[in-house]
């Protein structure tokens, strides 16, 4: 932000009243690196405990079909996360012409496994298998992505909450709290309508008294809404998107975005950036999440705690 600030100049005797426009100081980074990070550890603890008191490990099953580069990182990122906190991990990889039948088989196979807790079905599936009709065989107690319709309802019922909350917006929320954000009263921005992401993050800064609006692709004026918000979730998953003048002054923004860019000075030849120009609202906002090394890494942070919390449900109700 531009702060306008008059000054009285002198020039060799001579005082005029000048405005010298002053840039803010940069916002607070919220590292959710070492914020999940920490998190990690508290799990290992806990995980940790359960093994002194039940004899009994954690157990996630990932399940990956095909063999998309990206998918195939963060499903290797999830696997490690889990042997680093002491979850076991059960590792389902599929080629990418496995029949909806086979997938289904899967999810059944894992639903029935007393070891397994939670279970995960990396998305986007390839496009020939449908995508809800897996999501659904998940069993309720085991839906450590919190994506089965029945926990989405529950997540959008008052006075309700479903068994898991999906892992993105349940890390927006924790890097809030944990970064002292009161979003009570608050007024609310998302940025973005996804099952997996926006939705589901209004929802919860909704349960927790924020006065949340949706802005998407159609909503006229998105600007002048998002500039109301003391709290930015951007997750439009369109590349810095969110100006800086589309942030009021000390807003908290969230930027959930993982876009690759072209970049020629980099040895991979691209970098990440999020739905927001940091560079102009860092300069607006009074705290904002980098990318990568925001949103990214609690993402599987809250995938080790739901499914810790499934396992402890199950032994100890
Ligand atoms: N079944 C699911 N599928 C997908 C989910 C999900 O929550 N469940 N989310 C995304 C992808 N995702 C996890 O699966 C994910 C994305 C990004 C990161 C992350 O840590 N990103 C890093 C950068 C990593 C890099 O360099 O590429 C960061 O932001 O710092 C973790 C998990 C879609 N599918």
């Amino acid at each position: 932000m531009f702060a306008g600030v008059a000054v009285a100049v002198g020039v060799g005797g001579f005082v005029a009243n000048k405005v010298i426009k002053k840039k803010s100081p940069p916002a607070d980074i919220i590292d959710g690196k070492a914020i999940a990070a920490t998190i990690r550890l508290e799990i290992k603890e806990a995980v940790n405990a359960m093994q002194a008191k039940y004899k009994k490990a954690p157990g996630l099953a990932v399940v990956i079909v095909g063999e998309r580069k990206d998918s195939q990182t963060y499903v290797r990122m999830k696997r490690k996360a889990c042997a680093e906190a002491g979850i076991v991990s059960f590792d389902k990889d599929m080629p990418a012409s496995s029949t909806q039948e086979e997938v289904l088989q899967a999810v059944k196979d894992f639903n029935a496994n007393p070891n397994v807790h939670g279970i995960l079905v990396q998305l986007p599936l390839p496009k020939h298998i449908d995508e809800q009709t897996i999501l659904e065989a998940i069993s309720l107690s085991k839906d450590v992505d919190g994506f089965h319709p029945l926990n989405i309802g529950a997540l959008a019922m008052k006075g309700r909450d479903p068994l898991f909350v999906p892992c993105t917006p349940k890390g927006c929320i924790e890097l809030l709290d944990r970064s002292n954000v009161e979003i009570k009263g608050k007024i609310a921005a998302v940025v973005g309508r996804s099952n997996i992401v926006g939705m589901p993050a209004a929802m919860l800064l909704q349960k927790r008294d924020a006065t949340v609006t949706i802005v998407h692709s159609r909503t006229p004026g998105a600007e002048s809404i998002v500039k109301k918000a003391d709290i930015i979730i951007a997750a439009a998953g369109s590349a810095e998107m969110v100006k800086g003048s589309w942030v009021k002054s000390g807003a908290v923004v969230i930027d959930v975005g993982t876009n690759s860019v072209d970049d020629a000075t980099k040895k991979t030849g691209y970098r990440l950036v999020g739905d927001c120009a940091f560079e102009e609202v860092k300069f607006v906002a009074s705290k904002i999440t980098p990318v990568p090394g925001g949103v990214g890494p609690m993402t599987i942070a809250m995938l080790l705690k739901n499914c810790l919390e499934g396992a402890q449900r199950m032994y100890a109700p």
